[in-house]
């Protein structure tokens, strides 16, 4: 790690004002294994951004920002004219932040890379200032702690009343023809009896949650949006994209056989059906005017520690001018998290809904010029530091179709969110 640190600096006192580019980066690799969330614990530079790929051995980390970007279309821009990574998502409500991070760590098959990013553009001395500074983070670490807080809950958004209220009016605008899916959702509060570091508890469900993206965005030092989720909302290589319908739920527990009969029931069950079938008509829907070629694989069982979904994956050829500005707008928010249609789901769930979603079922992720990956922050809650105390703010939602029992849904964003909170004592 120290010679990684003085390689970078070296390379940063090198650095002459460059005209001919209005970014130049600090390149370092080694062969190392690094815990990213241990590293990020020990920053005290924002915004922090951190993501564990579902998929494939990839994590990546950031600090701080040199470039921001509020519109999807103008990332997508700049990621092609330079040749650089930007980092961010949408809110659920479809409003973009993305940015270049000044440093970012990228653990890929154990290989550590470390990029540092100087924006010529800006005050040289203070830009170099800037990359030293984040150079010397390297050295910094500390070890994450198992999270032991005791939390009590201290409210929610909608009790098994107003939530079956919130059901009942979905199910008769279904009823009437104005949707045929609609995705509810609660947040639950707790607070702690001591700050839970939100570095620790992201790595926490990382041992647990195994088989999910788990991702952090802390824009300062009081609060933290994390979650471990299952849901990928694309994929990109090239023109090459894919992307997948998450939807319909059965129960998990520690029962392999009444596993296995959930597993069999959801395959057959044909509400669940329908719920994952909506998901597959808006993505191919919407992706139809940008692909010239669409493909949906056959409907698998993705398994859980808490639940498990159906799951279909769609593959897709992007035609030539398509990116990632296009695919974000079309594909978020999908009718995995919103509904369909998509704009009356939404409206819906904006009048109905007593809270600002948020990053909640947002999309978070980087995007590349050749390469793009993006999940959906479901199983993910804000935590926030209030002085000795946090306060932990979880999101659970499901998907309301024609037959949707309000208890039964209840129970399934319970089962949800315990995802996140079971690795809390609750007293
Ligand atoms: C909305 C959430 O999950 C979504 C709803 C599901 C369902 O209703 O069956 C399943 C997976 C997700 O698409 C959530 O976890 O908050
Ligand atoms: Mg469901």
């Amino acid at each position: 790690m120290e010679n990684l640190c003085s390689g970078l600096i070296k390379q940063i006192q090198a650095h002459k004002l460059s005209a001919l580019s209005a970014i130049t980066y600090f390149k370092s690799e080694m062969q190392l294994t690094v815990e990213l969330l241990a590293w990020l614990k020990a920053q005290e530079m924002y915004p922090q951004f951190y993501l564990n790929y579902r998929d494939e051995p990839i994590t990546i980390a950031s600090l701080g920002k040199v470039r921001l970007f509020s519109d999807e279309k103008m990332a997508q821009q700049f990621v092609q004219q330079q040749d650089l990574p930007l980092v961010g998502g949408l809110t659920f409500s479809k409003q973009a932040k993305f940015w270049l991070p000044r440093l970012l760590l990228e653990n890929i098959d154990n290989i550590l890379h470390v990029t540092i990013y100087f924006d010529n553009e800006q005050d040289f001395v203070t830009e170099q200032h800037a990359c030293l500074q984040a150079a010397k983070t390297l050295e910094k670490f500390t070890a994450l702690q198992s999270v032991k807080q005791v939390v009590h809950k201290i409210g929610q958004k909608a009790n098994t009343e107003v939530w079956t209220n919130w059901i009942e009016q979905g199910l008769a605008e279904i009823k009437q023809g104005h949707l045929s899916k609609v995705v509810l959702a609660n947040q639950t509060e707790f607070l702690s009896n001591q700050p839970i570091d939100a570095k620790d508890f992201l790595a926490e469900s990382e041992q647990q949650n195994t088989g999910c993206y788990h991702f952090l965005l802390a824009e300062q030092a009081e609060c933290a949006f994390v979650g471990s989720t299952p849901e990928r909302l694309y994929t990109r290589q090239g023109q090459h994209m894919q992307t997948e319908a998450l939807a319909g739920t059965a129960t998990i527990t520690d029962n392999p056989q009444y596993n296995q009969q959930q597993t069999d029931w959801l395959l057959n069950d044909r509400k669940n059906d329908h719920e994952n079938r909506l998901v597959v008509q808006g993505i191919c829907e919407n992706l139809q005017p940008y692909v010239n070629h669409i493909a949906v694989c056959d409907v698998e069982v993705k398994q859980l520690r808490q639940v498990q979904h159906l799951r279909r994956c769609i593959q897709a050829e992007l035609k030539n001018n398509v990116a990632d500005g296009v695919c974000l707008q079309t594909i978020h928010p999908s009718a995995a998290v919103s509904g369909l249609p998509q704009q009356s789901a939404v409206q819906f769930l904006q009048k109905t809904e007593n809270f600002d979603r948020s990053w909640y079922a947002g999309t978070l992720g980087i995007m590349r010029k050749l390469q793009a990956e993006f999940c959906v922050a479901i199983r993910s809650a804000f935590i926030e530091q209030q002085g000795e105390q946090s306060k932990i703010r979880i999101f659970a939602g499901a998907g309301i179709v024609a037959g949707s029992v309000p208890l039964l849904e209840w129970q399934e964003i319970e089962r949800k969110a315990s995802s996140l909170l079971s690795l809390l004592t609750i007293e």
